[in-house]
């Protein structure tokens, strides 16, 4: 059994149009049936485009929403048959880093109340100094300089931010982490600088990790597999130069044709 498994997921919403007279609901399938597995260390990357139910599919696996049917199963434990109570705990588990640094920290912490904060999810007893040392360690790991832990998010560049952003997400020791577009608001030059620090971290740590992106030439660089997905499936999936290389889905093919100056920088 793989790490991570996701069997037969659909989460599918309801929604109601017509009028209060002649009421019409319709079923919006957003994961439509996903088979997946993922090996522990093993950065998958997931490609599609807007509106294809990625992060529909993140927020099933995370269990912020229920899944309609099939079943995420982490570490050989069905999380989808968990009692709720249960599901408070996994979701330390998981982690997400954003696309946004600027947004997803808070201004009016700094960067120590951060780390330290999220520490005490996984490790409420630990305090003080030893506090401080992890808090320090962590900042040495992403590549931040641990004089700084006193400043604020708006004190850093963008890059520096989703730096902290990767240490907040490390912090609780998770089993996984869900990066949504973790580059694409940065500087390209800078976007290098992060996705060498994730696969850096991948190598150090054996992160396991889902990244998402509508970009296939940043997930060819920094993924071991692409799961390719449309309309709420998962329409092809491979290594990661497989799929980048001789793509089988007429879509893959389509979405590196959109793209074409990808085929020679990345
Ligand atoms: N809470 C909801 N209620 C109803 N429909 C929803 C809900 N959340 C998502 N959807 C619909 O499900 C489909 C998939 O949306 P989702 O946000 O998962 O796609 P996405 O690939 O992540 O897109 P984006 O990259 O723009 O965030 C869309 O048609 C969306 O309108």
């Amino acid at each position: 059994m793989s790490y991570l498994e996701l069997q037969d997921l659909h989460t599918h919403f309801s929604q109601r149009g017509g009028t209060i007279f002649s009421p019409q609901h319709h079923t919006i399938r957003a994961v439509n049936g996903v088979t997946l597995s993922i090996e522990k260390g093993e950065i998958l990357g997931l490609v599609g485009e807007s509106g294809c139910g990625k992060s529909t599919l993140s927020r099933t696996i995370m269990q912020l929403i229920p899944a309609t049917s099939g079943a995420v199963v982490l570490d050989g434990e069905n999380l989808s048959a968990l009692p709720k109570s249960l599901i408070r705990k996994r979701r330390l588990d998981f982690q997400m880093i954003f696309q946004d640094p600027y947004a997803s920290l808070n201004p009016r912490m700094t960067v120590f109340s951060t780390l330290s904060e999220a520490i005490c999810q996984r490790h409420p007893n630990v305090k003080g100094n030893a506090l401080v040392e992890r808090v320090k360690t962590l900042m040495a790991t992403v590549g931040l300089d641990p004089k700084v832990m006193q400043k604020y998010p708006h004190e850093f560049s963008g890059g520096q931010r989703q730096r902290i952003a990767i240490a907040r997400a490390l912090a609780p020791e998770p089993k996984l982490i869900i990066a949504d577009e973790p580059v694409s608001a940065l500087d390209v030059s800078i976007q290098s600088q992060i996705l060498n620090l994730i696969k850096k971290l991948q190598k150090d740590l054996g992160l396991t990790m889902i990244f998402i992106s509508h970009d296939l030439g940043v997930v060819h660089y920094i993924a071991d597999r692409i799961a390719v997905m449309f309309g709420g499936q998962i329409v092809e999936s491979g290594s990661a130069d497989r799929v980048f290389h001789e793509p089988e889905a007429e879509y893959t093919k389509k979405l590196l044709a959109s793209i074409p100056q990808l085929k020679t920088t990345a």
